[in-house]
């Protein structure tokens, strides 16, 4: 509906003023580029904010912020807002920034005025101590405006890693994120793409097929499945844009606003008698040690409701990784996965829960690990790939955590993957084991052929081998594949059963509400990347 015509001079006038631009604020992307938009199954960045806030929070910054370019005839063409839509509002009453790249306008590509509205909210977010919310969507660099872009893409970069453990940040891909402009994404604590819609890369198809010959799609080459169970860049796969906008806000309930602030917390108290659920625990690791079971049972045994939010769980799913509450708290999970690579360490694995610790460490969410790990996966690929480096992180990440650790050893702890696994002996407060812990250097099977190497060839030279090798085995297993001699040294706090996992946690948590631990003072660390 077009206003009556009216007189600026007057007051009425510089309101019906007012009106007429913040409607061609909002409607900057023309009706054509918000038809392809919708078609191609994806919301434009308003209709994007208003899903993701609590409705009608939303404070804009920058509505009328336009472009100064003048190359290539740019200068005809200012439309208010640059293409992104930022401000601050709410997500369940707690107040978050965000901005949202709008691909209907100059295809959501950054430009000086588009990087400075994102800098000003990131700017805003961390003085105001309030997790930021970046939705992506864009061609890039504003090809028209050259280095000025990629000098505010710098900007960004910048403060993302100034914003690092002190906000939240969590990314949104909902659409194409290429080039350079992946890396504000990444350095953000969590990233969640859509299916089919959204897309991440450094050079696209075109640059690859011109440049190695390689023929790949976009979908396959960085597509949200190939993130979520390849690279490991995604942390969550959304079926849609509404699901992904849902998990995001999911995330941010178990996420304290900064440092300095504890994560919501809904107190209740929990029942310290043992349940019939407890009691389920008795009976899930089967006698075989080479049979596996789902520690996801475990973990959820243990949390409020049974509820966990997984994150990164189609990556690296020999450890599984995510957070959850214990008496209305949040904590972080990190669990073995005897399911998936007989929960051995490899270099995802180990950067996947690596990341994950620090990331509770700096948002003072204790971390609960559950450890079933045969040890480090083997091979050459692991080997020259960086598993000595890589794996390092994992220590480095227990080690340098001040929260909360409390450590369960459900059946083996093997060699090297025993230290790492939150043990003792990096720092971890509270250890306790199943009696079905095994807590040694080695398996049973590998232990023998080392120790009786020669006693076993004689052995079967003889024609006894096998019953020599099985009696050597048990042996074994008598001596040392328990965790008896580990509790002995204090290295396990308690040996408990499986059904007392819960009480043992909830009380253990209460007792660590408290802690504090400082380590000694330094410029920062240097985790070996
Ligand atoms: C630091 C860095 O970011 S380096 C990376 C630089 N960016 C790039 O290399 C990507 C360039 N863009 C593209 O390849 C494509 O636009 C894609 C793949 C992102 C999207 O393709 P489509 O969905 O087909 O959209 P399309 O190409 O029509 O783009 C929509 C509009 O945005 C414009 N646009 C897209 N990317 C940019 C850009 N980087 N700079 C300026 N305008 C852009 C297009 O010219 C088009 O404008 P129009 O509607 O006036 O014709």
């Amino acid at each position: 509906m077009t206003e009556a015509p009216y007189d600026p001079h007057t007051t009425a006038g510089k309101l019906a003023d007012l009106r007429r631009r913040l409607d061609e604020a909002v409607h900057s992307g023309s009706a054509k580029a918000v038809e392809k938009q919708h078609a191609k199954g994806k919301l434009t960045a308003r209709e994007r904010v208003v899903e993701l806030l609590d409705e009608d929070s939303f404070v804009e910054f920058d509505e009328f912020a336009r472009h100064r370019s003048t190359n290539f005839g740019q200068e005809r063409n200012r439309p208010y807002g640059d293409g992104v839509v930022t401000g601050y509002g709410t997500i369940d009453g707690r107040q978050v920034a965000v901005f949202a790249q709008d691909f209907t306008v100059f295809g959501g590509s950054l430009g000086e005025v588009f990087g400075e509205k994102i800098v000003k909210v990131m700017d805003f977010a961390l003085k105001t101590g309030c997790p930021v919310i970046g939705i992506n969507d864009s061609g890039g660099a504003r090809i028209q405006e050259g280095v000025v872009s990629l000098g505010l893409y710098g900007e960004i970069f910048r403060r993302n890693v100034h914003a690092s453990g002190v906000i939240p940040q969590i990314s949104l891909i909902m659409g194409p994120c290429a080039g350079g402009a992946v890396y504000s994404p990444a350095i953000t604590d969590f990233v969640v793409m859509a299916d089919q819609t959204s897309h991440m890369f450094i050079t696209g198809p075109d640059v690859i097929k011109t440049v190695t010959g390689e023929d790949v799609g976009m979908e396959e080459l960085g597509g949200a499945r190939t993130h979520n169970t390849k690279s490991g860049n995604a942390h969550y796969l959304a079926t849609d844009e509404k699901e992904a906008i849902e998990y995001v806000k999911s995330l941010l309930s178990y996420l304290p606003s900064n440092n300095l602030s504890d994560p919501p917390s809904y107190p209740e108290q929990a029942d310290l008698d043992i349940t019939d659920e407890d009691l389920e625990l008795d009976t899930l690791v089967p006698d075989s040690a080479n049979q596996p079971y789902d520690m996801h049972k475990v973990i959820e045994h243990v949390l409020d409701d049974g509820e966990f939010l997984e994150t990164q769980p189609l990556f690296a799913g020999n450890i599984i990784t995510g957070f959850g509450r214990v008496e209305g708290q949040s904590v972080g999970i990190v669990g073995s996965q005897p399911m998936d690579l007989a929960g051995c360490l490899d270099i995802n694995a180990s950067e996947k829960a690596a990341r994950f610790i620090r990331t509770c460490d700096s948002f003072n969410i204790p971390v609960l690990t559950f450890v079933d790990v045969p040890g480090f996966l083997p091979g050459t690929e692991q080997e020259w790939d960086g598993i000595i480096r890589r794996g390092a992180k994992l220590i480095y990440a227990y080690a340098e955590a001040t929260v909360p650790l409390i450590t369960v050893i459900t059946r083996k702890a093997f060699g090297g993957a025993y230290d790492v696994m939150g043990s003792k002996h990096l720092g971890a407060d509270l250890n306790l084991a199943w009696p079905t812990a095994q807590i040694a250097v080695m398996g049973a099977q590998g232990a023998v052929n080392i120790l009786h190497r020669r006693e076993i060839a004689e052995a079967e030279a003889a024609g006894t081998g096998e019953e020599k090798r099985a009696e050597l085995i048990a042996s074994y297993e008598d001596t040392l594949l328990n965790p008896y001699l580990a509790a002995e040294r204090g290295y396990v706090d308690a040996v408990i059963a499986p059904s007392e996992t819960r009480r043992h946690i909830v009380r253990g948590l209460r007792a660590l509400r408290g802690k504090r631990e400082v380590l000694p003072p330094k410029k920062h660390g240097n985790i070996p990347l």
